[in-house]
């Protein structure tokens, strides 16, 4: 048996691949008799294995989902291990606090001239980094931006529901805004760190939202702006952090920036 919570420094498949059953941890606490006096228990779960190999990751990952966090950090904490912990830093957040004070976020510790952010779902695919730098350096852009709205870019995936609600979020902003940047809503892109610092001191909102600001007042602020087409891939694993709020949210920051900028 062997016993993976507790084997931290190996990696998950030298530790469970020949095993038979492995066993997750798992903390939760416990409300009693309704006076909030709080206990810690733990719940142990058998998983017997054998020629399990196509579905070893998917239930652990569906345990964890389904029991609580998914266990992001220790799995990055592991690719530190890997890649090293000056080229994977870490800097966790004590809850779920919004997408854009997350990009903030990262960025205060971010070193590099040029700051490229991304989704971490494989919608966003590693495979155009390159055209991204390379646009840069060809343009000299002070923003290069992923766009799946021009010929060589689309989107794969999405129902038809998404797929109205980002296009309408894109037509809507481009009719009252003017911005001269086919895709609004999209995050990947590539950025000067002084044009970001800048951008994002000036920026307001902090969900979702918040990718239609930044370039909404880097077009304001004149800075050059160049595009690349991208294929965005919806996610396999998980599902989406956007809920029905952020809607809310995209056309109040739609008003505020009508009115202010
Ligand atoms: N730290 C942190 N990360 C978050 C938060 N909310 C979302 N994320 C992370 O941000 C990324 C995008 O979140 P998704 O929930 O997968 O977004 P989506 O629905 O696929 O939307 C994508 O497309 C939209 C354009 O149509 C984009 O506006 C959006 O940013 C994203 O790229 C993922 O890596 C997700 O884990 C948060 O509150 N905090
Ligand atoms: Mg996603």
């Amino acid at each position: 048996m062997a016993r993976f919570a507790q084997n931290r420094s190996l990696s998950f498949e030298a530790a469970v691949a020949h095993c038979e059953v492995f066993v997750l941890r798992h903390l939760a606490s416990l409300e009693m008799d309704g006076h909030h006096q709080k206990q810690k228990n733990k719940y142990s779960i058998i998983v017997p294995t054998y020629n399990e190999r196509l579905n070893i990751g998917l239930i652990v990952y569906l345990i964890f989902k389904h029991l609580g966090p998914d266990g992001t950090q220790d799995v990055v904490k592991q690719l530190q291990q890997v890649y090293g912990e000056d080229r994977i830093l870490l800097r966790a957040r004590p809850r779920k606090l919004g997408l854009g004070t997350a990009y903030i976020h990262g960025m205060k510790h971010a070193s590099g001239n040029f700051v490229v952010i991304m989704d971490a779902d494989l919608s966003h695919h590693p495979k155009y980094l390159p055209s991204f730098i390379r646009k840069q350096s060809e343009t000299g852009a002070d923003i290069v931006t992923g766009t799946r709205y021009v010929k060589g870019g689309g989107v794969h995936g999405w129902n038809l529901m998404r797929k109205l609600t980002s296009r309408g979020a894109n037509v809507l902003a481009q009719t009252l805004l003017w911005p001269g940047v086919s895709d609004l809503t999209g995050s990947f892109r590539l950025y000067r760190k002084s044009v970001l610092e800048d951008i994002i001191s000036c920026c307001v909102s902090k969900g979702y939202v918040f990718q239609m600001e930044m370039i909404v007042r880097a077009s304001r602020k004149g800075y050059h702006i160049e595009e690349v087409p991208i294929t965005f891939v919806d996610r396999v694993f998980g599902s989406s952090k956007l809920g029905g709020s952020e809607i809310v949210e995209y056309l109040k920051g739609l008003a505020y920036l009508l009115v202010t900028t």
